[in-house]
């Protein structure tokens, strides 16, 4: 007894496998490579989400299928508070779609941009989540491998959470790998300078990009790829002349622990879970609770206001002005045959299978361990109605799950996307 009616005429079936015609689909709030991000919001559980959706021509024309691939294994795997966690993904003829947490806050590179100068203790409250989503990620043998503002999403109370896992690999202690992947002025000098690496990179782009949030600026430089090299193998780690007005000598400590050229040094990297004790025992966070922190009970130092868009709202243009062919529900084509399919496309339609977080069995990070699917979405459905009013019901799922209650007046005035209005239908730009 799963299907309802949609649209008065369209049965949705929750009970077959899961597509877009559950969702109802909401304003645009991102682009990204090979698509948008939207806001979507399921038709059964009114939970609000971010769908990112992949044109599967224009992600075969770049060769980026294996990454898209590789990207929706690895989210299956990961399940952590301070990382976009994947809810559902599913395909249709022309997209491949993730389903993800929703980050209403907007990402670090737009707030780097509209604040001149953001505090120390905001720059280490994010640091000290993020530390907590890097060490997650590396006892489950991934390296992110692109950590820079622009892959850091704030949620609307402020957390702070890694995304983008588009060159995410597993990397096993036996094996260094030597691919030069990420984005070059993050790029640890062991990835630059081909010796191969392991998953210490991490803590060097963590470390850059502290340096970038507290100094407005990055530590290395280079118009071309050469000059940019050298300066990451070579330069010195210069700071500011004003740096210590902006920043305490703890915290300038913990960028230089992060940006040591010898691995053995840095900060984080030390085997056995060393490494993070050794962030944990550092002066610059004896501030920070670490338990209350990943239970997501601290509050984050900034607050993003939520009564206007954290992000670039030119995104929905495109789409409106009849650039971008809007996203539309629509049925898959039945009977596709595999084998007259070319190889990618027909890569994309075996690999990127169907995810739904509510039928997995795999264990959560949360407390009590228990399997993410039990996620119950009638307590969901409580936080809905506690309001009434829609609200980042991911976020509040979170902190559910985390054990601490969601503070009413904290979503009271959050800033909710009206809904797009429905787009002029589609004329390419031949006609
Ligand atoms: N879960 C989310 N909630 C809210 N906004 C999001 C979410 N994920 C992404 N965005 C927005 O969309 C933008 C693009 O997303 P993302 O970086 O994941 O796409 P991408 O295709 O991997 O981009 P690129 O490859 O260019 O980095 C982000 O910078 C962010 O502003």
């Amino acid at each position: 007894m799963g299907a309802v009616l949609c649209c008065l005429s369209e049965p949705v079936d929750y009970d077959g496998e899961v597509n877009l015609f559950h969702f109802d689909l909401h304003r645009a709030v991102g682009k990204g490579a090979f698509g948008k991000v939207r806001v979507v919001e399921h038709k059964r559980s009114k939970k609000l989400y971010a769908l990112k959706y992949i044109d599967k021509a224009r992600c075969i024309k770049q060769k980026a299928v294996a990454n898209v691939i590789q990207e929706r294994r690895l989210l299956e795997e990961i399940d952590h508070p301070f990382v976009v966690n994947l809810r559902y993904a599913f395909q249709d003829d022309e997209n491949c779609f993730f389903v993800l947490d929703l980050m209403l806050g907007g990402d670090l590179r737009f707030h780097l941009e509209r604040k001149r100068h953001i505090k120390e203790e905001v720059v280490r409250f994010w640091i000290a989540e993020l530390t907590s989503a890097v060490e997650y990620l590396h006892r489950q043998r991934i390296i992110h491998r692109d950590i820079k503002p622009d892959n850091i999403l704030l949620d609307a109370m402020g957390h702070a959470h890694l995304t983008d896992f588009n060159v995410a690999i597993h990397y096993s202690e036996r094996r260094m790998h030597s691919s030069v992947a990420g984005s070059m002025a993050y790029m640890a000098p062991e990835v630059v300078g081909r010796k191969g690496y392991s998953w210490s990179i991490d803590w060097w782009s963590l470390g850059v990009t502290a340096y970038e949030l507290l100094f407005h600026k990055r530590p290395f430089d280079g118009r071309t790829a050469e000059l940019m090299t050298n300066s990451i193998l070579k330069d010195p780690i210069h700071f500011p002349k004003d740096a210590s007005s902006r920043c305490s000598d703890a915290g300038i400590s913990v960028v230089r622990g992060l940006l040591e050229r010898n691995i053995s040094h840095r900060l984080g990297c030390r085997q056995n879970g060393q490494g993070i004790e050794d962030i944990h025992r550092h002066p610059w966070f004896t501030s920070i609770d670490w338990d209350s922190l990943e239970s997501k009970e601290s509050q984050p130092p900034f607050v993003p206001d939520m009564k206007q868009a954290n992000f670039d709202v030119s995104h929905e243009l495109d789409e409106f002005l009849m650039v971008e062919k809007p996203l539309t529900h629509s049925k898959r084509k039945a009977n596709a045959d595999l084998d007259k399919l070319k190889p990618e496309m027909r890569q994309l339609e075996e690999q990127f299978t169907v995810y739904d977080f509510s039928r997995s069995k795999r264990m959560s990070y949360y407390p009590h361990n228990q399997p993410v699917g039990t996620q119950s979405e009638s307590s969901d459905r409580t936080a809905v109605s506690q309001t009434n009013t829609l609200v980042p019901t991911a976020t509040i799922a979170e902190r559910s799950l985390a054990g601490s209650p969601v503070p009413p007046d904290s979503i009271a005035h959050m800033y909710i996307p009206p809904p797009m209005p429905p787009p002029p239908a589609h004329v390419s730009p031949s006609s």
